[in-house]
């Protein structure tokens, strides 16, 4: 018989190739899945990226595929060129692009070997024919019933909705785009910004840097509007999944009419494997219109896409932080380039690399400088609580400022970024503090109504119970040091005995779907005060928010880390944007130890050009990015000497054998990382930087090889993250 072989992507921690013999009777394409056996008894799936007619791999070692997975289309070159992208900008082998973003039921050998044998994409087809085939029934009767069918539409498009099947709905009067702009006039402001957006036939990054409130997510509908009535399809990605509800419901209530239920898929890590393979199917056979998502999302596998949306750009929430360690707001601009359409990254605190673009014009900035409802930006006022005497956190002012706000009916929401009761446990006595068994942190104070209090690690998870005395010398005087969410909640329950206090932070959300009801309880307006973690500063659209309280801004001041500055900046004007959107005189409450520090007197004059102005101007003098390009280096082992050793080793090994290319490099020392322990493993790092990115990326590919195929060792865990977001 005669054979071909293909190149099989495989998502295993090899760096190596995968070549497969086909008997010639088989075709197999580019971009198919394929089964194919691993190791001595595995069999795994793996995606085709290569069709060829010969191999290095000796007769003797080459193994046949299993199976061709015809289920679905093949993957298109434009969408394999992004995955082959990824994999070579972020220094990982393809498969571990590939196969990562696929649901699951299409990754797992296990989903195509049951006793039916078919397919989980012919399983679901056939779920919803079935429901469909129900419906039709259903409604054939009903028509009897009533002698009309129109009577009774109403009901099954909701049912249809639930089955997933579309119903074309489309009122035939008018001109689409028309149709779904008809509910909001836009102001000039945006609609000269729309304007610029949808004449772009070509690549360009777009940001669009609005003030909270400004109105951009009216900016990007209407685009999208555009868009899909030129046929074309959307990529819209949001940096939180508590943020998709909101934001579906706009799509939905626009688009859903024109262009039915499946022309709109969500796709976030909160779906079911089910969820999530059936927006991929629709998504693969082009049947979606716009994917509306997390940063998963801009690797939906969409053919003829019009128009990419990253809203909140800055989020850090865009790069992921492990497998493969990318940024999705850089694959869209990277995407958009590729596809030559327009990407539109929306911010009112853009990240300094985006901006520093603008600057250079390589990015068109559209700006929105005024709120789009008649109201105002919030009054901040910094309560300077240095010599103050707090009652249990809060000073006099935000107490007052909270009180006036229930005598008025008006919602008040508390932010601070520590979830618990408290962050520390501590002994009066002795100098003991609760920390993790297995980490080297304090472990937080769990403690919420009707539940046992807790030690618990946010870290590795670790939780016990709290000591009845100090474990070093017996005291039972042990004191909450400290202020989390759960013990402002606590507070805020006493000092304002009948009001309605919410609490949102990961644990109050922890279920599957709480969020969402939670969400819906604070925008229905029946929750007086808010208590909550970054979770609530994000996109939210209150309406009948108009105080909002910060407590601990500033820990994060004086942070190590070069970027917290620009994230702490960030944070501070997306929460203080949520209040007063619909109001007027609302404000925000800032209690801090430095008012006069520039981060903050910034922030009062909600003038975000000044601070960036002095932070590209820090981060020019200081050589880092965006004027230097960071690849870091992370290694893991039990001790943290073979960890730093293994570094330390590479280095040497760089500055001997790389010696040509190291010339533009800088390689700074290895050192533990601040949180050294987590889970009884300990963590070392080492940061390349260079002025230019090609060098940077040419020598780190050469060296990575050397150290893959010269420096593995077992002791020693490594990965690899470029542009890291963290240092
Ligand atoms: N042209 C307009 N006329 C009237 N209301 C508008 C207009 N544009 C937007 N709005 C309303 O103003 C509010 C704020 O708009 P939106 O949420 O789009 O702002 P945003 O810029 O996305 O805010 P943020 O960045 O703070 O999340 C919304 O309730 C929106 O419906
Ligand atoms: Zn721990």
């Amino acid at each position: 018989m005669s054979y071909y072989w293909v190149r099989v992507a495989l998502d295993v921690p090899l760096e190596a190739v995968f070549d497969y013999r086909v008997p010639i009777s088989v075709q197999v394409v580019r971009g198919q899945r394929v089964i194919v056996p691993f190791g001595t008894q595995k069999q795994i799936i793996g995606v085709v990226t290569a069709v060829l007619t010969e191999t290095d791999i000796p007769p003797e070692k080459q193994k046949d595929i299993i199976q061709v997975l015809d289920d679905l289309p093949p993957f298109s070159e434009r969408w394999l060129a992004l995955c082959e992208f990824a994999a070579k900008y972020y220094l990982r082998p393809i498969g571990e692009v590939i196969l990562p973003v696929l649901p699951p039921p299409l990754r797992k050998v296990a989903s195509y070997m049951g006793k039916t044998a078919t397919s989980p994409v012919e399983r679901l087809d056939k779920k919803a024919y079935n429901k469909q085939q129900k419906l039709e029934k259903a409604l054939k009767r009903q028509a009897k019933h009533t002698k009309s069918i129109e009577q009774v539409s109403g009901q099954a498009v909701e049912s249809v909705a639930e089955a997933g099947i579309r119903i074309v709905n489309v009122d035939k009067s008018g001109d689409s785009a028309v149709l779904a702009n008809s509910t909001i006039t836009l102001n000039e402001e945006q609609q000269s910004a729309l304007d610029s957006i949808v004449n772009t036939r070509e690549y360009k990054t777009i940001l669009l840097h609005g003030i909270t409130g400004s109105g951009k997510t009216e900016v990007y509908l209407h685009a999208i509007a555009q868009k899909l009535a030129e046929g074309k399809q959307v990529i819209f990605l949001v940096p939180e999944i508590n943020l998709t509800p909101q934001f579906a419901r706009l799509l939905e209530q626009r688009f859903v009419p024109l262009y039915g239920e499946k022309a709109i898929a969500i796709m976030h890590s909160g779906l079911s494997d089910g969820e999530r393979l059936q927006a991929w199917i629709y998504m693969q056979r082009q049947e979606t219109k716009i994917i509306l998502g997390t940063r998963m999302s801009i690797f939906a596998p969409l053919e003829n896409l019009g128009l990419i949306v990253v809203d909140e750009e800055h989020d850090a929430s865009y790069k992921q932080q492990d497998g493969l360690r990318y940024s999705a707001r850089d694959l869209a601009v990277w995407r958009a380039h590729q596809l030559q359409i327009p990407v539109v990254l929306g911010s009112a605190t853009p990240s300094l690399e985006t901006w520093q673009q603008t600057v250079n014009q390589r990015y068109t900035k559209l700006s929105l400088t005024q709120r789009a409802k008649a109201t105002t930006l919030p009054n901040i006022r910094l309560i300077n609580i240095k010599k103050m005497r707090l009652n249990q956190g809060l000073s006099p002012d935000l107490i007052s400022a909270i009180d006036e706000r229930l005598q008025r009916g008006e919602q008040s929401m508390i932010y601070l970024n520590r979830r618990g009761f408290a962050p520390v446990l501590r002994c009066s006595a002795c100098s003991w503090t609760s920390t993790c068994v297995r980490c080297s942190v304090h472990t937080v104070m769990h403690q919420s109504s009707g539940q046992a209090p807790t030690l618990q690690c946010h870290h590795c998870g670790y939780t016990s119970r709290i000591p009845l005395k100090c474990p070093d010398c017996g005291n039972q005087d042990l004191s909450a040091l400290g202020y989390g969410t759960q013990r402002i909640e606590e507070v805020l329950g006493n000092l304002f005995p009948q009001t309605s206090i919410q609490r949102v932070d990961a644990d109050s959300t922890r279920l599957k779907g709480s969020a969402e009801k939670l969400f819906e309880h604070v925008h229905s307006g029946d929750v007086d005060i808010i208590v909550g973690t970054q979770m609530l500063a994000k996109g939210h659209d209150f309406k009948r928010l108009s105080l909002v309280g910060v407590l601990n801004a500033d820990m994060m001041l004086f942070s190590g880390d070069f970027r917290a500055p620009e994230r702490l900046f960030a944070q501070l004007m997306q929460v203080a944007g949520r209040a007063g959107r619909h109001l007027p005189d609302s404000e925000v409450l800032l209690q801090t130890e430095f008012p006069e520090h520039h981060l903050y007197q910034s922030l009062v004059h909600h003038d975000y050009e000044q601070f960036v102005a002095n932070a590209l101007e820090e981060r020019q003098i200081a050589g880092l990015p965006p004027f230097a390009y960071h690849v870091l280096i992370s290694a893991q082992a039990k001790e943290l000497r073979d960890a730093l050793d293994f570094l330390k080793t590479i280095v040497a090994d760089a500055r001997q054998a790389l010696a040509a290319y190291i010339e533009d490099i800088r390689i700074y020392d290895p050192i533990p990382l601040k949180i050294v322990r987590v889970a009884n493993i300990e963590r070392a790092q080492l940061l390349i930087e260079a002025d230019s990115r090609p060098v940077l990326h040419r020598f780190m590919s050469v060296w990575l090889q050397r150290v893959y195929h010269h420096f593995r060792n077992h002791k020693v865990k490594y990965f690899v993250e470029v542009d890291p977001l963290e240092i």
